[in-house]
């Protein structure tokens, strides 16, 4: 099937600024059920945390976002594009890797383990997939990349390798690795929880000047209600799978309304 019978999705005016779109996304392992009937909207340069009990999903929420697993239905949209699907002729059929890799080019990932190339430079970690994947000169990828070194405080850092910087340097790197690639949402998976306690406040200060600045559309898992309550538009917590409540952090984490949730907080002193 050609390229030109795909239908361009055309949105009405209220979803216009919608950005991220789950439509009734399942997602299973073989028989196990881990997100049932998922439907979330996100709004261009909304800051969403997601908390709940280990297991609920959260990961796999994101990782479906960041085009690493695929869902067992329906759809997710990033910017009015399907990311696993493409409609032709009016049928949805499963997206190809050609597809797959353009769209993934659109949403940047943080994971816990910083996963920065151990030879290469800062600088190199940096300017690595501008170059190969946005097609970006040499030059050009300096300078985004000092831009985001210094955003992150680490612009005296470029000429150091990885093993020279402490864990929380690591990730600020990693965060401004992702930041470079000027993704349309960022996507944050614990991104302090492999970090020593000392080090947790300088990572967190820098997503907080990064949310501060309202322009990036921002998924957080965090376990650091403090942080959540301060940076998020809205906070959803992840029960066994679904949504089990939804609101602004003072709605969800100052008054939880079930027990479910006072009880999760509860282990966090919230
Ligand atoms: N590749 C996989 N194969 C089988 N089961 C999986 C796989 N990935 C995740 N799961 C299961 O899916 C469920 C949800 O996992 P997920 O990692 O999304 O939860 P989580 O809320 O992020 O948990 P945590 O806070 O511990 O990271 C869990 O029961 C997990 O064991």
């Amino acid at each position: 099937m050609s390229e030109t019978s795909e239908k361009v999705n055309v949105l009405n005016d209220a979803e216009k600024d919608v950005i991220v779109r789950y439509r009734n996304v399942k997602k299973a392992f073989g028989d196990t059920v881990v997100l049932n009937d998922l439907n979330i909207d996100i709004k261009q340069g909304e800051k969403i945390a997601l908390i709940g009990p280990s297991g609920s999903g959260k990961t796999t929420i994101i990782r479906m976002l960041m085009t690493l697993e695929q869902p067992t239905e329906g759809t997710i949209e990033v910017d009015g594009q399907m990311l696993w699907h493409k409609e032709v002729n009016g049928e949805l059929v499963t997206a190809d890797e050609k597809h797959l890799r353009k769209v993934r080019g659109s949403i940047g990932m943080v994971f816990q383990q910083y996963n920065l190339f151990p030879h290469m430079t800062i600088m190199k970690n940096c300017t690595e997939a501008p170059i190969h994947v946005l097609g970006l000169s040499k030059q050009e990828a300096k300078e985004r990349a000092i831009k985001m070194l210094t955003k992150v405080g680490l612009a005296d850092k470029v000429d150091m390798y990885p093993a020279q910087l402490s864990g929380g340097q690591q990730q600020r790197v990693a965060i401004a690795r992702s930041l470079v690639m000027q993704p349309k949402v960022m996507l944050f998976d614990e991104v302090t929880a492999a970090l020593d306690p000392e080090l947790v406040g300088e990572v967190l200060e820098v997503l907080r000047d990064i949310a501060s600045e309202g322009e990036t559309t921002m998924m957080l898992i965090t376990h650091e209600m403090d942080f959540a309550r301060d940076v998020a538009d809205r906070v959803f917590f992840l029960d066994k799978g679904s949504i089990a409540e939804q609101g602004t952090p003072d709605e969800v984490i100052n008054h939880p309304k079930t027990e479910r949730l006072q009880t999760f907080l509860g282990r966090f002193n919230a």
